[in-house]
């Protein structure tokens, strides 16, 4: 008797997993579109990020990974389709619920996002000052170790235009972590850092992870950065995932755009366009 493989689809949703017993997703997106005028961005997305596990979102530039992550974040809102965080459906929720909801779940911008006026303390203590009831002695102590963490104690007191680019997204990264976020999502961690920095960044989100847990979702172009850190890969391309499987069997897939992306031929189905 043949059995037939799962689709990509099917991989992805929450039934899948309750029923193959894998863990459930933290986030859950049913075919989700969007278009900015005449361009259909997302096309019918359905994924899901597992609880407890790093899943890193591949696809070629300008394929709609960021707008992926804006809408999980709540920030863009979909045309059509369903978007879950935690078990709720963000645009069920009231504005106050989405808000409370976004506290449970921290990002990293490319840039680190920092803000350029206060230091790497006052920029990690930011959202603990914002969110929370915390002593400034509390927040001492968290940022301290929270930048500990990341290897940046001794720059506490620069401002972010006096640290490198790397120093930035570590910086960022404490930031993200520092309301011990459920969720934590970064967007392309590994733009603009040479192939070392890169690598050891990928190393210290694999131990905050491994010492925190939490569902992380990486997005990124870097094919190497997505076979260190991933659990579960996602392959996005013109709107839709394409695959969607564990790191292992991504990068066995016989799926010739899957093959392309994931081995960086100049060969095949992705062009220019
Ligand atoms: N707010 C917006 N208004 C109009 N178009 C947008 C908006 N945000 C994104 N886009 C368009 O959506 C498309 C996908 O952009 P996105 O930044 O998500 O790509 P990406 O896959 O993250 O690319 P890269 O890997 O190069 O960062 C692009 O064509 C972009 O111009």
């Amino acid at each position: 008797m043949s059995t037939t493989r799962p689709s990509t689809a099917d991989r992805a949703t929450v039934e899948f997993a309750k029923n193959q017993g894998l863990p459930g997703y933290s986030v859950e997106l049913k075919n989700v579109y969007k278009a900015f005028g005449a361009s259909q961005v997302l096309n019918g997305v359905s994924v899901g990020f597992a609880e407890n596990a790093i899943t890193t979102v591949l696809g070629p530039s300008g394929t709609g990974k960021s707008v992926l992550l804006k809408h999980v974040m709540g920030l863009l809102e979909p045309d059509a389709g369903d978007i879950s965080v935690f078990g709720q459906d963000i645009w069920d929720l009231k504005q106050k619920d989405r808000y409370e909801l976004r506290k449970r779940c921290g990002v990293l911008f490319q840039d680190g996002a920092l803000f350029g006026s206060m230091n790497i303390y006052d920029n990690v203590a930011f959202p603990l000052r914002k969110h929370t009831d915390k002593t400034e002695d509390e927040i001492h102590d968290i940022v301290v170790a929270r930048l500990r963490e990341v290897g940046l104690e001794q720059a506490a007191s620069k401002a972010p235009g006096e640290i490198s680019g790397g120093m930035r997204k570590r910086a960022g990264f404490a930031r993200a972590l520092v309301l011990n976020p459920e969720l934590v999502m970064f967007d392309e961690p590994d733009s603009g850092l040479d192939p070392v920095r890169t690598s050891l960044l990928c190393d210290l989100i694999l131990e905050i992870h491994k010492h925190h847990g939490g569902s992380y979702v990486v997005i990124t172009h870097d094919i190497a950065s997505a076979r260190k850190v991933s659990d579960y890969v996602a392959v996005l391309w013109r709107g839709r995932i394409v695959y969607y499987g564990a790191a292992k069997e991504a990068f066995e897939c016989p799926d010739p755009f899957v093959q392309q992306f994931l081995s960086g031929s100049s060969s095949g189905p992705l062009g220019m366009d």
